[in-house]
C-alpha cells in the first residue's frame, strides 16, 4: 500500500515540494565573502544565510513576519501513567494560550508573530475564544490497548496542519514556527521515533514534564509493549503515526510539508517537533532542506532524532517546554542572517582593503 493512499490531496501537495535552490545558496555564499568581515567570521550565521537563500530562492531573503502555530491534542496513553501531569492540563493550557498567559504568547509577541492555536484533538471541552477548532477526534486511544488512531484520522491530522500553515502563509507570513501542546506526547513521539529510527525505546525516552525514575521505567515498558504488540513498517510513516503517534504530531508534519511547498523556512522546535519533522521527511524527503532547527531540547530522544536528520540546532538552552518556544527564540537569528545580507557593506562599497586579493 502506498504510504499516502488515504490522502490523495496531501500526496499532491507533497509532490509540489521542490528541491531547495542550491544555486542561490552558492551565490549567497560567494556574496558573503565580499562583505566587510573576514571570510567565514560570522560562523553558523553564514550557513543560515545560505540556507535561507536556498529555501526562498532569493539572494536577499526575508523572514518577517513569522507565524507561530501551536497544535494541541491529547493522548490516550496518558491514562497509563506516563506523564507528571494529568490530561486535563492540555485543555487548560489551550485556555491559557487563548488568554495570552503562556510562554509562547510572550515569545511570539517579542518577534511580532501571528500566533494561532489549533485544537486538533483535545479530549476535554475547549472554551477558549480565538482557538481554531479543527478537532479530528477527542484524543487518541492508548497505544498500549490498540492503534492510537485510524489511518484516516492520521491523514486528517496531516491536513489540519496543512490548512493552518496555508492560513498563515495566505495572511502574508514568511516563516513558520510550529509548536505542540499535549500531555503525554513525549511518549507518543518516543514511540514514533523508536519505530522510524530502529533505536530501542530505552535510549530515547526521557522524563518529559518531570516524572521520577520509577515512572520512567514504566514509560519505557509501555512503549516497548505497544511496539511489540503491533509491529509497524517503518517505511509507512502514516501507519506509524496511526499506530503510536499523535494528532498534533501529524498536524506539525503537515504544516512543515505545506511550508516547504510554498518555499518558506520552517523553524523546528524541540523533541516532539523534531519527531514530526522526521515524519514529514519520511513522507516527503524534499522537505528536509526547508527545515531549520531552533534548539536542542533536554529530552534525550531529541539527540537521536537530530542525528537521524543530520541536524544541528541553533540554540542549546536546556529547554524542554514545547509550544514552539525554542523555535521562537531562535527566530531573531534568522532575522540577523537576513539583515547581514541586506544591510552590510561590501569591501568595495566601504573602501575597506580586502587583503586576500
Ligand atoms: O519540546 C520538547 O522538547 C518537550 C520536551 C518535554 C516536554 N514537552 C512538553 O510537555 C508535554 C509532554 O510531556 P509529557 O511528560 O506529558 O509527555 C507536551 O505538552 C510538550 O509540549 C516538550
Ligand atoms: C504547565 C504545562 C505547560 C506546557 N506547555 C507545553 N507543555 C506543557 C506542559 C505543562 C504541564
Amino acid at each position: 500500500m502506498p504510504p499516502l493512499s488515504a490522502a490523495p490531496a496531501f500526496r499532491a501537495l507533497a509532490a509540489r515540494v521542490r528541491p531547495v535552490e542550491r544555486k542561490v545558496g552558492d551565490a549567497v555564499r560567494a556574496y558573503l565573502d565580499t562583505l566587510t568581515k573576514p571570510p567565514g567570521s560570522l560562523g553558523d550565521l553564514e550557513a543560515l544565510a545560505v540556507q535561507l537563500g536556498e529555501i526562498t530562492g532569493r539572494a536577499k531573503p526575508e523572514v518577517s513576519p513569522p507565524a507561530c502555530i501551536v497544535f494541541a491534542a491529547d493522548h490516550g496513553v496518558a491514562a497509563e501513567g506516563v506523564s507528571a501531569f494529568g490530561q486535563d492540563v492540555t485543555a487548560q493550557m489551550v485556555a491559557n494560550f487563548a488568554a495570552g498567559g503562556a510562554a509562547i504568547n510572550a515569545f511570539a509577541a517579542q518577534i511580532n508573530a501571528r500566533l494561532e492555536v489549533v485544537n486538533v484533538g483535545v479530549a476535554g471541552d475547549v472554551e477558549a475564544p480565538g482557538v481554531v477548532n479543527a478537532r479530528v477526534r477527542r484524543g487518541t486511544a492508548s497505544m498500549l490497548r490498540g492503534p492510537a488512531m485510524s489511518r484516516e484520522d492520521a491523514a486528517a491530522s496531516l491536513n489540519v496542519g496543512v490548512d493552518a500553515a496555508e492560513r498563515a502563509l495566505d495572511a502574508g507570513c514568511r516563516c513558520l514556527i510550529v509548536g505542540d501542546m499535549g500531555i503525554a506526547n513525549t511518549t507518543a513521539a518516543s514511540a514514533v521515533l523508536a519505530v522510524l529510527s530502529g533505536q530501542p525505546a530505552a535510549r530515547l525516552v526521557g522524563t518529559g514534564t518531570g516524572i521520577d525514575q520509577a515512572k520512567l521505567a514504566h514509560k519505557i515498558s509501555v512503549i516497548e509493549r505497544a511496539i511489540e504488540a503491533r509491529p509497524t513498517d517503518a517505511g509507512s510513516p502514516l501507519d506509524v503515526l496511526a499506530s503510536v503517534g499523535g494528532l498534533e504530531i501529524g498536524a506539525m508534519a503537515g504544516a512543515y510539508i505545506a511550508g516547504a511547498a510554498r518555499g518558506v523556512p520552517c523553524v523546528v522546535d524541540g523533541f516532539i517537533a523534531t519527531v514530526a519533522a522526521l515524519l514529514a521527511d519520511r513522507l516527503c524527503p524534499e522537505v528536509r532542506g526547508y527545515l531549520i532547527f531552533g534548539h536542542r531540547s533536554a529530552e534525550p530522544g531529541h539527540e537521536v532524532a537530530l542525528e537521524v536528520l543530520h541536524a544541528e540546532p541553533l540554540l542549546a538552552l536546556g529547554m524542554r517546554l514545547g509550544e514552539g518556544t525554542g523555535a521562537a527564540l531562535a527566530f531573531p537569528l534568522l532575522k540577523a542572517a537576513c539583515a547581514m545580507l541586506a544591510e552590510m557593506a561590501t569591501f568595495g562599497d566601504a573602501g575597506v582593503d580586502d587583503t586576500r586579493s
